[in-house]
């Protein structure tokens, strides 16, 4: 019997602004091709969408969001995302993902996906990023790694509240740093925001305060791959 390799996972990385390359980097190492999303075409073909998963990187998310609109994405990609397809949001990709952004720029907008209230650039000045230790709490992530992750602040937001679609998936300093949306599962008794019973796995819309990226610590990405495989 002749077997196929599996073709490796198509991993889009929003690269308009921000840490576009420690994300690529980290993907190619795990297996995936990596493709720069700036324009329409990057994401969505023809015959449908063109990526497995998706990763919105730090940065600024106010100068992210106002070349989303000037590239005219914004819709393409919150379309995409809404379908399921898998996404990882880093800092400011966290906050391009919120229901709601508090201390937001004028004008500033999200594409909403994710049931979480973020409060922009809660932890840490610029010149006091640093690294710290997350405490994880969803399976598929833990599986990666013994369930500590490091990872750096940077001007980093905080999930200030939670609401029926997501769950909280990480803490560090008793701040809420990062949430995923809520599978849709029969025996999910999980209440919002909590990981009571059921097992917490990650949805299709992950966003995470910090950059795991920066300090090499795979475990996200390996879960956002482990989804698409
Ligand atoms: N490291 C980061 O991505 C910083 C996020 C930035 N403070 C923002 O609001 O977009």
């Amino acid at each position: 019997m002749v077997t196929h390799p599996r073709p490796a996972p198509v991993v889009g990385v929003l690269a308009l602004q921000g840490g576009v390359a420690e994300h690529a980097e980290m993907l190619e190492r795990l297996g995936a091709r990596v493709v720069l999303v700036r324009r329409e075409r990057d994401f969505a073909g023809a015959d449908g969408p063109r990526l497995d998963a998706l990763v919105l990187p730090g940065g600024e998310s106010s100068t992210q969001d106002r070349l989303l609109r000037i590239f005219d994405l914004a819709d393409g990609l919150r379309g995409v995302i809404a379908e399921g397809l898998p996404v990882l949001g880093t800092c400011a990709g966290l906050v391009l993902l919120a229901r709601e952004v508090r201390d937001a720029a004028p004008g500033q907008r999200s594409f909403g996906v994710l049931d979480v209230a973020v409060r922009r650039n809660a932890i840490g000045p610029q010149t006091a990023s640093r690294e710290l230790e997350l405490a994880v709490d969803a399976e598929d992530v833990v599986g990666q790694s013994d369930g500590r992750v490091r990872a750096a602040v940077i001007r980093a937001p905080e999930v200030v509240s939670v609401g029926p679609g997501a769950r909280t998936i990480c803490r560090a300093g008793g701040r809420a740093l990062g949430a995923t949306s809520a599978p849709v599962s029969a025996d999910d008794d999980a209440g919002a925001g909590g990981s009571r019973g059921a097992q917490l796995r990650l949805g299709a819309v992950t966003g995470i305060a910090v950059h795991p990226e920066l300090t090499g610590d795979p475990a996200f990405h390996r879960a956002l791959l482990a989804q698409v495989r």
